[in-house]
């Protein structure tokens, strides 16, 4: 998968965040543009009333007049000030929070249903991690973009309508402030290129620490740390990218430091020589009192409005790099056929032909494919076993004809039509299936059985389906029997269960799905030799009128199969029918001798006799 996209312009990123929220709530942007025009007007009032009382004290107007003025800039006062405080309410509790649902919305649904293949790709994973930082809360800079495009606006505002107060008393008091402004943008725009250069490396450490997190956290790596007695070592790589990460923030806040410091002191100095020009206007009578309270409180404020000119749109260029990384995230595409797709066979009451033309499969970035020339026909109704050494293939070779991976060479049919034309999600349909890594759901037994809400679950359908994959015993000893509820860290009434447990609920959850192709990765390997030869006996049952695929390293137990493909090398090495595969006497016959060898002679004439099949 491509990782690098090209990141998005400012433009496309301001445009894409006020329409979210336009969409959303109109008014949150309409009181944004209302909280820029009001801040400025306020404290404009505000530095005006003093010049309106010193200018009328001076002209000596009547009391009347004088109460009259004062009283409507004082009203005027009060109408603009709760107009912002409104403004505000709205636009800090809309802003952030709107951006933010709709992206963990949009993510929640990608992670969903985006393509198994992607979704398993370490690139993937990556602008995932870097998403969910700039994902993180709903103050997070990117969700908060028109807040800052609206205190731009009001720092703009201000600067202009203060800068034209002060242009009166001399136009170069605004080249002298606005020099040492730039000088001060100069120095965010270091803190805010260390900010930009670290991301990437801060988004991989935050992904360690993590990932060693989770470790430290579940129970499974829980286990091993205590037994291997890995505390020490995994406190040590946590100190380690603990400190290295550290750094790097550290990095971040210095330069941030650096640039309010560096606006501080230019602030100073600016400011100074500012107000000591003004001072010396006055003693010369170059400027009424009224005048000099105005400009006074006008370049006062315009080193804030100037200051905060290049803050907000440091701070906007920051949020807008951030939401390119999300969008980045959320715009990788589903490859899969989600649309309209071609019909699925319909008619037959065996499921149709699957087949395989040259097919192989390469993960990503990896030198050699793992499977590469399969050339496979799976008939309507058959029972094939697929067997082969740790890592040979087999799970890789049953996601493909699962449609979990698309081959990267050659192609994959179901009766005679490209599995990637059908609709992914009907495709599904065809299939029950049972991976060997199996997960429970935050639902009752009933609900992981059915993989439906409760008022669409057929109860009984779950009972017969419990039984016939022998976890109906331990069902019915539970207290609420299929209506316990599963995974502990929900529901504090919910039960644990074994691994072979595991297994078998998983069992009774293909069965319950009921679909013509049957595709069950090792799904005894947990369970105690009794189940376990209770599911061969059943075998024959279980898939009866389907299409069965069936991996399994107890070489006995494919027996009952049609036909056995041994995967060896990236492709099928043997295949045939137990006998044909013994007579051959390849690897198969070798991999069923060395086994054998540790069961009685009696044993696999027992299987044999149990499945009823040879
Ligand atoms: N997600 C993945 N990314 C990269 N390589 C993978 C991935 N999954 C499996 N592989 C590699 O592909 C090869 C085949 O793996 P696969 O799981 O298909 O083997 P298997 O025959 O099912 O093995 P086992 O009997 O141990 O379950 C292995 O070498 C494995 O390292």
């Amino acid at each position: 998968m491509s990782q690098e996209k090209a990141a998005y312009s400012a433009w496309s990123n301001i445009a894409y965040s006020m329409r979210l929220h336009w969409r959303a709530r109109p008014m949150t942007l309409i009181c944004c543009a209302g909280s820029a025009l009001i801040g400025v007007a306020l404290p404009f009032v505000n530095i005006l009333m003093p010049k309106i009382v010193i200018d009328n004290l001076a002209a000596r107007v009547a009391p009347g007049e004088f109460i009259l003025a004062v009283g409507v800039m004082a009203l005027l006062l009060a109408v603009l000030s709760s107009a912002k405080s409104y403004a505000d309410l709205i636009t800090n509790e809309s802003v952030g929070t709107i951006s933010i649902l709709s992206h963990l919305q949009v993510s929640m649904r990608k992670r969903l249903h985006m393509d198994f293949e992607v979704l398993e790709s370490p690139g993937y994973a990556k602008l995932g991690e870097k998403a969910g930082r700039a994902m993180q809360s709903n103050h997070s800079p990117a969700s908060n973009i028109p807040r800052f495009l609206s205190q731009l606006l009001l720092n703009v505002l201000g600067f202009l309508t203060y800068g034209a107060i002060i242009i009166n008393v001399h136009p170069l008091i605004i080249l002298f402030l606005a020099v040492s402004a730039g000088v001060n943008w100069l120095a965010l725009s270091r803190a805010r290129k260390i900010e930009k250069d670290t991301r990437e490396d801060r988004s991989k450490l935050q992904g360690k620490l993590g990932y060693i997190h989770r470790a430290a956290k579940e129970p499974s790596g829980g286990k091993d740390m205590r037994l291997y007695n890995l505390g020490g070592l995994f406190g040590g790589i946590f100190r380690n990218v603990l400190g290295a990460a550290e750094d790097k923030e550290h990095k971040v806040a210095t330069g941030d430091m650096k640039a309010q410091l560096s606006d501080a002191l230019l602030s100073l100095i600016r400011d100074g020589a500012a107000y000591a020009y003004l001072i010396y206007l006055l003693l010369n009578d170059d400027i009424t009192l009224g005048n000099f309270v105005l400009a006074f409180a006008a370049i006062g404020a315009f080193a804030g409005w100037l200051s905060g000119i290049v803050t907000h749109s440091s701070e906007l260029l920051r949020a807008i790099s951030e939401l390119s990384d999300i969008r980045v995230y959320l715009d990788v595409p589903d490859r899969s056929n989600t649309g309209p797709g071609h019909a699925l066979p319909a008619g037959s009451s065996l499921p149709p032909a699957i087949t395989l033309k040259n097919a192989g499969y390469a993960y990503p970035d990896a030198e050699t494919p793992t499977l590469s020339g399969i050339d496979l026909e799976i008939k309507p109704g058959e029972r094939i076993a697929i067997v082969g050494a740790n890592g040979a293939g087999k799970t890789t070779l049953i996601k493909l004809i699962c449609g979990l991976y698309r081959p990267t060479s050659g192609e994959i049919m179901l009766g005679g039509v490209d599995i990637a034309r059908y609709n992914r999600d009907e495709y599904y349909t065809l299939l029950s299936t049972v991976f060997q890594d199996i997960h429970l759901f935050c639902c009752d037994i009933a609900g992981n059985v059915s993989q439906q809400s409760p008022d669409r679950t057929d109860y009984r359908k779950v009972r017969e389906c419990l039984a016939l994959s022998g976890l109906a015993d331990k069902v019915n000893g539970l207290e609420k029997g299929e209506l316990t509820q599963l995974v502990r860290r929900v529901h504090n009434d919910a039960v644990e269960l074994s691994g072979g447990e595991k297994q078998k609920l998983a069992l009774a959850r293909a069965l319950y799905k009921d679909a013509p192709v049957i595709i069950l990765d090792e799904p005894t390997a947990a369970l105690d030799p009794i189940a376990e030869s209770e599911i061969y006996r059943r075998y024959a049952e279980l898939t009866d009128g389907k299409t069965s695929i069936y991996i399994s390293h107890r070489l006995a137990s494919t027996r009952f199969c049609d036909r056995i493909l041994l995967i060896d090398g990236g492709g099928i090495a043997e295949c045939g029918t137990h006998d044909e595969l013994m007579r051959a006497g390849g690897k198969y016959a070798e991999m069923f001798h060395v086994q054998s060898h540790y069961y009685k002679e009696g044993d696999v004439s027992e299987h044999e006799n149990a499945f009823n099949l040879a």
